[in-house]
């Protein structure tokens, strides 16, 4: 079970948040992390992200993936509408980070994303959401707009306790690097993905 470990104000490019560490000891030095935004109103629908991890896109701006980008617009959305990140220890779709550089080494000999992943043995996806609804759960969260292209997080909500009132798209433009690796996203897991020049509701 989930307990609040630590919170603190922390001061961000994007303004001020609330972090809050969740695990199940206080020895854990990978808690998932919930940030909220100061003028987050808890009587309508919160704004949420729930976002899993990748340092190789967040902290070294790899250009494969579309990760550091969507977290810079969701904390810049997320601050200027109100609501809460909730940063999931699940790195490479939760295969670590150990994984995912073998997978990002097959996909330099031709496997995509997915192919990669299989190839090693391990899920395409080995992600579930639960940390995310305990933790809205443990906010006192009872209605949302999600922040994702992901059907398997809204179908994850819409089979929990937390009602959904509507998904917001958090689409980011491909670059060469990352074109491969979106169309994967889209034509396998059935993210809801436009065409770049049809993207309309980009919350960058
Ligand atoms: N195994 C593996 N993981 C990857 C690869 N590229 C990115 N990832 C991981 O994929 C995950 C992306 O998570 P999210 O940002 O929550 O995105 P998502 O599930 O695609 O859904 P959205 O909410 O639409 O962004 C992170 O954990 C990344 O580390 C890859 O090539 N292989
Ligand atoms: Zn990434």
């Amino acid at each position: 079970m989930l307990t609040i470990q630590a919170e603190a104000n922390v001061p961000t490019e994007y303004g001020n948040f609330r972090m809050i560490a969740f695990s199940e000891s206080a020895t854990d030095w990978m808690p998932h992390m919930a940030i909220v935004a100061e003028n987050t109103d808890f009587s309508t629908a919160v704004n949420i992200r729930f976002h899993s991890e990748c340092i190789t896109g967040e902290v070294f701006h790899s250009k494969k993936c579309e990760c550091g980008q969507q977290l810079d617009a969701a904390m810049k959305y997320i601050h200027d509408n109100g609501g809460i990140i909730i940063y999931l220890r699940q790195e490479g779709r939760n295969i670590g980070i150990i994984n995912k550089l073998k997978a990002y080494s097959l996909q330099e000999k031709g496997f995509d994303t997915v192919q990669a992943n299989l190839e090693l043995g391990l899920p395409a996806d080995d992600r579930n959401f639960s940390a995310a609804i305990e933790i809205l759960n443990l906010l006192k969260v009872t209605e949302i707009n999600l922040l994702t292209n992901n059907p398997e997080k809204v179908k994850i909500v819409e089979s929990s306790n937390i009602k959904l009132n509507k998904r917001i798209p958090l689409q980011i433009n491909s670059t060469l690097e990352s074109k491969d690796y979106l169309k994967v996203k889209k034509d396998y897991f059935g993210h809801f993905l436009e065409d770049d020049d049809d993207i309309k509701n980009v919350t960058l």
